[in-house]
């Protein structure tokens, strides 16, 4: 049994109006309840590559959201609306540097005080022929009837006078910015969701917030396994590179996840039950030991634990070893080949669904190009890196299982439904390229 805090998926506050319905998105074919999905009986055979998604998605634990300070904000999204917690502006303010005066039915007014914009306490009337020297930004003095910016206006001994065009078209309120002009206290700013860029941080401050509630982020834990795998020097016989962990922590920061740690295991079954004993994460990725050789214990150490099967292999290529289970507390395993384009292959099938739906985020749809050349698989779903030229994708070359060579120049990955015909064209799965995101 692992430890970890059971969660009980009542207690969650997930934020409002986010329920996941897969069966919403045209792309996600009906995925059953986690719960309900316990009694499918596909455990010992292939899911279609959209089913696998789709259980992915469905089974995660939605996250709990959580309060942090502005600072911390960027890049979250917003787990219920933002709301102004006070007007905007918060009172009458000047909007140009200039004077105060009151009453337009003169040209010259008496100069009677100053007011800087951080003059918090200056209560002050002005009567009629009356001026103040006031900054942008500062409370506005009751009585005034317009702000007249320095540019227009010339000063004489302790009074002040319009010159120029302003002489002529003296305008009630002119350069002032009224008192909740841009918005009420209460009003609803941003919907829940909306992503926190810099300039909705500039607005959350600005309306009073010092802490947002945004929606969780699931905490992941990697764990590589190969005793042949090396992280630092030359290949050779026996000693492979590491070629995914690391891809991981952008994998995951790019998917939305929190990645914890990635930690090197080696091949026994019990190094393999003890990384799980100690995880506490939402979410273990395992990468490697998914197959039947003689140091491949995923399985194992899966059952060992109790862990439910929900998806043990894919029908598509390449990963289809692709494993996904669910322990008694309702934390997800996710199991990717070895092979590195296969793990990527199962890090995008089976963990970017249940980050999204751990998150409480749609599916995103995949949309779908050109067919510049794939070819498609009798029964398995194909994914093959391409390039996007001029709105059709073209298949890279060296898209074997092993190899990472075009996938790191690719723009997406074409997923090739069974015996799919180029005439419906390539629907593309994104990858973390520089001008991508995940949601
Ligand atoms: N009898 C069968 N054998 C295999 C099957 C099968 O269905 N029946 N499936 C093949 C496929 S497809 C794959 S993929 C692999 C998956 O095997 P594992 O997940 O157990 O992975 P390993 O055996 O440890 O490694 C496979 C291959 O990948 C290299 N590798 C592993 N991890 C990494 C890494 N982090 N970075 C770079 N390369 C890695 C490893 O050295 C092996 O060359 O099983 C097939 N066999
Ligand atoms: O997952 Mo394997 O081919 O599909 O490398």
């Amino acid at each position: 049994m692992t430890k970890g805090v059971r969660r009980d998926r009542t207690d969650h506050t997930h934020p409002v109006g986010t329920h996941r319905s897969p069966s919403a998105d045209a792309s996600v074919p009906d995925a059953p309840h986690h719960r309900e999905h316990r009694k499918t009986p596909h455990q010992s055979s292939a899911v279609t590559w959209d089913q696998a998604r789709a259980y992915a998605y469905s089974a995660a634990l939605p996250c709990p959201a959580v309060r942090v300070a502005l600072a911390d904000a960027l890049g979250e999204r917003l787990a219920r609306p933002l709301t102004a917690l006070s007007a905007m502006p918060a009172f009458d303010t000047a909007a140009m540097d200039g004077f105060a005066v009151c009453g337009l039915d003169t040209q010259r007014w008496t100069i009677v005080g100053r007011l800087r914009a951080d003059a918090a306490d200056q209560d002050m009337d002005l009567a009629p022929g009356q001026a103040v020297e006031i900054a942008t930004g500062a409370a506005l003095p009751r009585g005034a009837s317009a702000v007249l910016p320095y540019e227009h206006t010339q000063r004489e001994a302790n009074s002040v006078i319009t010159v120029g065009a302003t002489r002529r078209a003296l305008e009630p309120r002119q350069h002032i910015r009224h008192r909740g002009e841009e918005y009420e206290a209460g009003d609803v700013l941003l919907p829940v969701r909306t992503e926190l860029t810099a300039m909705a941080l500039g607005l959350a401050a600005a309306a009073g917030h010092d802490t947002l509630e945004v929606m969780g982020r699931p905490c992941v834990r990697a764990l590589v396994t190969g005793d042949e795998l090396i992280t630092s020097g030359l290949p050779g016989r026996g000693r492979v590179r590491d070629a995914t962990g690391p891809q991981l922590p952008g994998l995951v920061a790019w998917a939305g996840g929190r990645l914890t740690s990635v930690r090197h295991v080696s091949d026994s079954l019990d190094a393999l039950v003890g990384e799980f004993d100690r995880a506490t994460e939402e979410l273990v990725i395992v990468s490697g030991s998914s197959s039947v050789g003689p140091v491949d214990h995923l399985q194992a150490a899966l059952r060992r634990l109790g862990a439910e099967p929900l998806v043990t292999s894919v029908a598509c290529r390449p990963g289809h070893p692709q494993s996904l289970h669910q322990l008694p507390d309702g934390r997800l395993i996710a199991g990717l080949p070895g092979n590195p384009l296969a793990a990527l292959v199962g890090f995008l099938t089976l963990v970017v669904p249940a980050i999204q739906g751990a998150r409480g985020l749609p599916l995103p749809p995949l949309p779908r190009v050109g067919n510049g050349g794939i070819t498609s698989h009798p029964t398995m779903t194909r994914l093959v890196p391409v390039q996007v030229r001029d709105g059709r994708a073209v298949p890279l070359p060296h898209g074997g299982s092993a190899m990472l060579r075009s996938v790191a120049q690719a723009d997406a990955l074409a997923v090739m439904k069974p015996a799919a015909r180029p005439a419906e064209g390539a629907p593309l799965l994104a990858l973390p390229t520089a001008h991508n995101s995940s949601s």
